[in-house]
């Protein structure tokens, strides 16, 4: 990506378009995005209330009729660590599943993955299995790593290097996470090399997807730059088709790092309805990106993504209103405020529009 100024002297020079090639105005030919919608899993592991297993399949229900296709619902983590993703057994039983819609729930460890592959070996009364993939995760420091999965980066390759070469001869897909991938919330700011051998280790073990998680939410634009150059371009570098961003929006960059993304050949990103979510090893973030402020950054760009927005926003409306938070989306709230609006004008037009109706309204 060029500078402001590298960029207005290009474009003197006839030698840049006047925009940068992710924001087109004509929809020709437009490619599509992958959107993994991590609200079920990131967005309600680090609430406080204890959420029941009947409200997270609903959320998962709301999310696929919105036109969400790849929901991670879960985590068979252990549940003294994260109480909240107990139950996860539960969540995947009650949902309803479709055939060609992904399902995935992350593992961090064998005892993880057995208790998944007890649940995929019993008897289910629809024929779409409870999931066809797991998600592995990691860390870019030692330090996060311990705080997260009680053991160092390399112990936690080795561990889950079993986990995925078990999942992967049972049929299932494994993705992998590196968290931290700029700043750590213990050991501060990140080597973007160190994000790359993780990642290239992560692929190794048969990961076909690594996504990379700014789990504290503090990059932007130039940071996220500066990564994408160490883990993409040069010797060993790994192409933008597998790799996935995963940004939380605790500065409010997320949607501008995400653009910087696509720049770089990412086609795949993590959000959670409603912005739902963080890390419950990572004091002081926000959630993730919401999916509905994507969907609207994206619209009449050259890129397309899953999911009705005005649809998502209704599910981010009402998940905030079941966990009793403010709705972190800033197009979900807009979008709220527009329906009330409408909602409004519709009563008046049938009340006759009397100025007593309309006051006892407001
Ligand atoms: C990895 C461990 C288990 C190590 O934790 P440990 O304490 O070292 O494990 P252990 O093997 O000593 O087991 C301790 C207890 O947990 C049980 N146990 C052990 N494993 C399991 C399991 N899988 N399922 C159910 N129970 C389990 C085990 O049986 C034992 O029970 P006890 O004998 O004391 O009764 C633990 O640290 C852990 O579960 N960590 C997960 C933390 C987590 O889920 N963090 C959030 C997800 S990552 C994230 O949010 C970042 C991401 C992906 O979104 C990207 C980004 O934003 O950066």
């Amino acid at each position: 990506m060029f500078s402001a100024p590298t960029r207005s002297v290009l474009q003197r020079a006839g030698r840049l378009s006047a925009r940068p090639r992710t924001y087109a105005t004509t929809a020709a030919a437009r490619e599509r995005v992958r959107i993994v919608e991590v609200g079920p899993r990131d967005g309600l592991q680090n609430e406080s209330a204890v959420i029941p297993p009947e409200v997270k399949a609903e959320l998962v229900n709301r999310l696929t009729k919105a036109g969400m296709d790849i929901i991670e619902s879960g985590s068979f983590v252990s549940p003294k660590w994260v109480p909240q993703m107990a139950g996860t057994a539960e969540v995947l039983k009650l949902m309803n599943r479709h055939h060609g819609l992904h399902y995935p729930v992350l593992v961090p460890n064998m005892k993880g993955l057995e208790l998944l592959l007890d649940l995929l070996s019993e008897q289910s009364k629809s024929d779409v299995p409870y999931t066809d993939e797991i998600a592995v995760f990691t860390a870019a420091t030692d330090a996060f790593a311990k705080a997260n999965t009680n053991c160092t980066v390399a112990e936690s390759l080795e561990r889950l290097s079993v986990v995925a070469k078990r999942a992967r001869s049972e049929g299932l897909r494994v993705r992998g996470y590196v968290s931290v991938v700029i700043d750590c919330p213990y050991s501060g700011k990140v080597d973007p090399t160190a994000v790359k051998s993780v990642s290239q280790a992560l692929l190794d073990m048969g990961c076909y997807e690594v996504s990379l998680g700014d789990t504290v939410g503090t990059g932007n634009p130039t940071t996220v730059d500066r990564l994408l150059r160490t883990v993409i371009e040069g010797s060993g570098g790994i192409p933008g088709s597998k790799l996935a961003g995963h940004f939380h929006d605790t500065y409010g960059m997320a949607v501008a790092n995400i653009f910087t993304a696509l720049d770089h050949g990412v086609r795949t990103f993590d959000s959670a309805v409603g912005g739902l979510g963080g890390c419950p090893y990572s004091p002081g973030a926000t959630g993730n990106v919401a999916t509905e402020d994507v969907l609207y950054a994206l619209r009449g760009s050259n890129y397309e993504a899953p999911g009705d927005l005005e649809a998502i926003a209704e599910v981010g409306t009402w998940i905030s209103k079941m966990l009793r938070r403010p709705n972190a989306s800033r197009v979900g709230r807009a979008l709220e405020a527009r329906r009330s609006r409408e909602k409004l004008e519709k009563e008046r037009e049938n009340d006759g529009g009397s100025a007593e109706s309309i006051s006892a309204k407001l």
